[in-house]
């Protein structure tokens, strides 16, 4: 049976690049996922092999993460028709260039009372959280006697573009790893808090209040703790919670570490000076801990923040 090439393209999908651009300490995020699908004169390499036309996607991959830095990332839009007029039009095989972007939208953590005399803004200035992710979780357990409320959030996204560290670990000869003494900070928190109250219905904490208590705590202290390890962070995260709400007695987080590697740009001649990097999805730290309030027993399930 005779044959024949239909449509066809090919590029690198999902090119996850995070752009920080640095305005004195206030930063901003640009974070998209950029896919490339390139079509033209391809016949060759589909019916005998011939690369003589085929632009390799890993060239494509590299374009994304270069242009983020020559051009920076005004918007999605204007980012696209950069490349695709640069495939277009630098490449003579290559007549259509299709570019498809997912933004993620990031807003600013607000600083706490404290933090905001000291650093003069309301916000923190490289603290950011993910737009519209989190979902808020609650266990309730009764035995006709004893109340047990476990409460908590899933897929809150949050970043430090700065203030953040990771050194002086253990170095075996496996261990590859650079130290690092100024790296984004990503995790997405997985949290779950058991509240002290356990009978008297008419004693019960205000939920709504609680909840939105909590999460401001949480995130502020993520904002202004500065990091030497998501471990750090983590206590920093739940103690801060203890200390201010009487109501929670023990805290329990799973901390995937969102890596954000920095995009080695030298060979196109062009330095990164902390600004383009590469989201790495898998594989990922998983930093997971209970803080409790001094003398209480601990009772979140190990595998809870899992779920
Ligand atoms: O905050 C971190 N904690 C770790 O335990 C760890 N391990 C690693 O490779 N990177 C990091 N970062």
């Amino acid at each position: 049976m005779p044959t024949i090439l239909g449509q066809n393209q090919y590029g690198k999908a999902e090119n996850r690049v995070v752009k920080i651009t640095r305005d004195g300490d206030t930063h901003h995020i640009k974070d998209l996922n950029v896919s490339v699908a390139l079509s033209g004169d391809m016949e060759d390499v589909h019916y005998s092999g011939s690369n003589a036309n085929v632009l390799p996607t890993d060239t494509t991959k590299n374009t994304v993460y270069a242009f983020a830095k020559e051009y920076g990332i005004e918007s999605a839009e204007q980012f696209g028709i950069h490349l695709a007029r640069h495939f277009v039009t630098s490449q003579e095989p290559i007549k259509v260039a299709r570019i498809r972007i997912e933004e993620y939208s990031w807003e600013r953590i607000e600083t706490s009372e404290a933090n905001s005399k000291f650093i003069g803004s309301d916000d923190v200035k490289h603290s950011f959280v993910r737009k519209g992710q989190e979902t808020r979780v609650t266990q309730i357990t009764y035995d006709g006697e004893k109340w047990e409320v476990i409460s908590g959030l899933k897929d809150l996204v949050v970043m430090n573009s700065t203030n953040s560290e990771f050194w002086g670990y253990v170095k075996d000869k496996y261990t590859t790893l650079q130290e690092a003494y100024d790296r984004i900070l990503a995790t997405q928190v997985s949290a779950r808090w058991r509240f002290s109250w356990t009978d008297d219905e008419q004693k019960a904490p205000n939920w709504e209040k609680s909840y939105e208590q909590v999460r401001k705590h949480m995130l502020q202290a993520f904002a202004e703790t500065y990091s030497l390890s998501l471990q750090q962070t983590l206590y920093q995260m739940g103690s801060r919670i203890i200390n201010n709400r009487s109501e929670i007695d023990e805290v329990r987080f799973s901390l995937p570490n969102k890596h954000h590697f920095l995009v080695d740009l030298e060979p196109f001649g062009l330095k990164n000076d902390n600004e383009v990097y590469f989201a790495a999805d898998r594989p990922y730290g998983l930093i997971e801990a209970t803080v409790l309030r001094d003398g209480v027993e601990p009772q979140i399930p190990v595998d809870m923040t899992n779920l």
